[in-house]
């Protein structure tokens, strides 16, 4: 089954079970979902086979950063179960990314493979802290032109930095943006959020939903909220 939807529910679950019974709620022909770090680590290859199982496309977001060698083997490694998207982080560099996209191809592999350029939970002082001097949307743009040199098929990044990406990198590099709140829902730990509709209109191509949709009540329900604030 695939979607032509451009959401994707970021399933941070702490273990196979949860994950599974928050993925029954969902709909695969209106989503797509995304494993990360605490649920990968918890539960394996398993989740990946198990959500495929269901019909979901998954993002599989380990943002992998090491030496070249390492992460075009980690990637190898997530493309070969079948995912439909994996990432680095692009301040790996030049090398790493193209070691990663190298990889792909000699094992023809179609995994779609983006770059994460600056979190969004990080705001200017917090890229001072570790010595980056410009301000979040340069960084971005920065990292993203590098990310497009190297042969990334996209970004993640802040839906407020999607219009300049658009512009310098065309439509078709796929912007996907977390920090995405609904008119509905907190932002906790995000700085750099926009609503679903404003991301779209913005030029993002696909959108990270994590909170507001696994923390409602009726995850399906907030699902569909969504979708209605993007045709609204
Ligand atoms: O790569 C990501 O998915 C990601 C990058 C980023 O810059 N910011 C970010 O929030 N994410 C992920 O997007 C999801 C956002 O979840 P919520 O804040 O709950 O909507 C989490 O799974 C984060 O790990």
């Amino acid at each position: 089954m695939s979607s032509d939807s451009p959401l994707i529910i970021a399933l941070d679950q702490p273990s196979l079970d949860a994950a599974l019974c928050l993925a029954d709620r969902l709909d695969p022909t209106r989503c797509r979902v995304k494993v990360g770090k605490e649920l990968f680590t918890r539960s394996g290859p398993d989740v990946v086979e198990a959500l495929h199982g269901r019909g979901f496309q998954v993002f599989l977001d380990l943002k992998f950063h090491d030496i070249p060698n390492t992460v075009a083997g980690a990637v190898q490694a997530a493309a070969e179960q079948g995912v439909w998207m994996v990432n680095v982080h692009a301040g790996g560099g030049r090398r790493m990314m193209e070691a990663a996209r190298e990889r792909l191809e000699r094992h023809g592999l179609t995994t779609h493979l983006i770059a994460v350029t600056v979190l969004t939970s990080m705001e200017t002082t917090d890229l001072q802290e570790v010595g980056v001097t410009q301000a979040p949307g340069e960084q971005v743009e920065r990292l993203a032109r590098l990310a497009m040199d190297s042969g990334m098929d996209g970004v993640v990044c802040s839906a407020q930095e999607s219009a300049r990406l658009r512009e310098l990198c065309g439509d078709r590099f796929l912007k996907v943006t977390p920090g995405i709140r609904p008119s509905f829902a907190a932002a906790d730990d995000q700085r750099r959020i926009m609503t679903p509709r404003e991301a779209m209109a913005a030029g993002s191509t696909h959108l990270v939903i994590g909170r507001p949709v696994t923390r409602a009540k009726d995850p399906m329900a907030a699902l569909e909220a969504i979708e209605q604030e993007l045709v609204a």
